[in-house]
């Protein structure tokens, strides 16, 4: 059965879920990185929000583990290509909490307006400072949005029904979507000039950090209030702390801080300094929608293979996953085979699928095959690496799907274009089910790969088989099933024998040594 740990406070319908759905569940939350990298071993799976630091170091000492599920949005908190190169698939909810972080910055933008913290609290203090306090209007205002993705859209609907005019600077965002969102294109420099306001919607990444730097901040427009609901990497908080005090910036809203949990900032204390820590997501609903989908696509995944809303695999759903099994296997022992047969660089991987292997989902089949291919040269290849593993290594990938059906129901064919030429080995499922080569390098043979092959090419001559039989007779290798195709008669063959040991470099040398023998080598699936 497998075992996930919830390693951050999460509602209980997640580990109500996993255990509806067969999955082992503990939630031990708060741990130190010392105390999860001791655990972590036992857990095929890692469900967090952002209080888990998914380190290198973490991961590397996560022998079991499968899958990261983040209960939220951001995984900046997740090194990706780490669990990418361990094979470790990490899934996101990208939608689950967009609307009340949205709120939460739609809430920041009315604290900033109006001083209702400080106002709050002089009121409480028993100092009714009716003079104290005066507040701005949102309407007619400009809303700059950084980010127009799920969340900055949500927030300019919301902006917008506050009669607010919004302008977006998202390098990624179409004309026809701002249309759509109501809202006008900038760019960054527009946008710091003329905003009242400024929030922030995007992920922290190398291109957003420190988006709101010293320089930055001095071109906006002043008195300007600035509200962070995304990732505290996205402001210098030195830099907010000086415009803050000479009055550049009116006001300024953080949800989240460069260093968290925040227990002690300069900006602690600063007048028209508002803060919350770390909230956005922080609803009943939210909460609910993000364990619930977290836990499904966990569980989905650990159970059936089904991957939904991963950042570094090709989606594949649950009903999908049990139909595309016996095609991946196929996929990856025909990557396995052209990585077995072939030597020097490779420069293009083409995989082609014909009739009913046309209408599947490709993806998951490409890096079946490119996981196949790669594990031949490193043991570390897998299906969520292996694209990454290809590209390092200056390989091409193709894909090619022909819909109509060929001399088979179902084919998929690998070839590869090495210094020699393009070669080709395809193959199709028996009763949808039973993984079958069909053809190697322009040989049509029918065989499973399974265990411990040996392979021969020879000039087909009469008595050939019988003196292979004798070489493994006597070097005591039992046979458990033989394949020959040929080209025509008496032209080259090709022999595909199963053997119950390994092949060892002692019989392949008794093999190269019969007459007629071009080539003999020892395959493994
Ligand atoms: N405070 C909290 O509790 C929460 C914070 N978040 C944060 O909010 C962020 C945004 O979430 P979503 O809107 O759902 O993500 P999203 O992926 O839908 O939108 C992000 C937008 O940022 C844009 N973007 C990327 N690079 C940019 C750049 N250099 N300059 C300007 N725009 C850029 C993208 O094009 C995209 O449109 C998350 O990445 C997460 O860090 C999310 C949920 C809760
Ligand atoms: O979803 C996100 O990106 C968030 O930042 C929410 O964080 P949390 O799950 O509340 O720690």
């Amino acid at each position: 059965m497998p075992k996930v740990l919830i390693s951050d406070k999460m509602d209980p319908k997640a580990a109500q879920i996993f255990r509806e759905r067969g999955v082992e569940v503990d939630e031990i939350t708060g741990k130190t990185p010392a105390e999860l990298i001791a655990m972590i071993g036992e857990y095929d799976g890692l469900a967090i929000r952002s209080s888990t630091k998914v380190t290198a170091e973490i991961l590397a000492h996560a022998t079991n583990l499968k899958v990261v599920g983040r209960a939220g949005i951001g995984v900046d908190n997740v090194d990706i290509p780490a669990a990418s190169a361990k094979g470790v698939v990490v899934m996101n909810t990208p939608f689950g909490n967009s609307i009340t972080t949205a709120e939460h910055a739609i809430a920041l933008m009315f604290a900033l307006a109006r001083q209702l913290p400080e106002a709050d609290a002089s009121t409480q203090a028993g100092k009714w400072e009716k003079n104290r306090f005066m507040g701005v209007e949102l309407t007619a205002k400009t809303l700059g949005l950084i980010g127009a993705g799920n969340i900055g859209g949500i927030v300019a609907d919301r902006a917008r029904g506050l009669k607010m005019k919004v302008v977006a600077f998202d390098p990624f965002l179409t004309p026809e979507r701002a249309v759509e969102m109501g809202v006008e294109k900038v760019t960054l420099d527009e946008l710091l000039a003329r905003a009242d306001f400024i929030t922030l919607h995007t992920p922290l990444t190398d291109s957003t950090r420190n988006i709101l730097s010293a320089e930055n901040i001095a071109k906006t427009k002043k008195g300007v209030r600035i509200i962070n609901c995304a990732r505290g990497g996205l402001i210098d908080e030195a830099a907010l702390k000086a415009a803050l005090d000479s009055g550049q910036v009116g006001g300024a809203a953080l949800d989240v801080f460069q260093t968290e949990p925040a227990k002690d900032s300069p900006l602690f204390g600063t007048p028209n300094f508002v803060s919350t820590p770390h909230l956005g997501a922080s609803t009943t609903e939210a909460q609910v929608n993000v364990a619930i989908q977290v836990a499904e696509q966990m569980a989905d995944f650990l159970v059936s293979g089904g991957v939904t809303n991963a950042l570094n695999m090709p989606s594949l759903s649950a009903e999908e996953a049990p139909k595309l099994k016996p095609y991946m296997a196929l996929a990856e022992k025909l990557g396995s085979l052209v990585g077995q047969l072939t030597t020097g660089s490779i420069g293009r991987i083409s995989i082609h699928a014909e009739g009913a292997a046309a209408e599947l989902n490709q993806k998951p089949l490409v890096q079946a095959v490119l996981a196949g291919f790669l594990r031949t040269q490193t043991d570390t290849a897998n299906m969520v690496n292996a694209p990454v593993l290809a590209r390092e290594r200056g390989i091409e990938v193709r894909e090619v799907r022909t819909e109509r059906e060929g001399d088979y129901h179902t084919l998929l064919r690998v070839s590869v274009k090495t210094e020699a030429g393009e070669r080709s080995v395809a193959g199709t499922l028996f009763g949808d089910a039973a993984p079958r080569i069909v053809e190697l390098f322009g040989i049509k043979v029918e065989a499973d790969l399974d265990g411990p092959m040996l392979y021969v090419v020879n000039e087909d001559a009469p008595g050939f088989i019988g003196r292979l039989g004798t070489a493994l007779g006597e070097a005591g290798v039992n046979i458990g099933t033989f394949h020959l195709g040929r080209r025509q008669a008496g032209g080259e063959a090709v022999l595909l024998l199963s053997v119950d040991e390994p092949v060892t470099a002692d019989l392949l040398a008794k093999v190269k040594a019969l007459p007629g023998v071009k080539v003999a080598m020892g395959l493994s699936f």
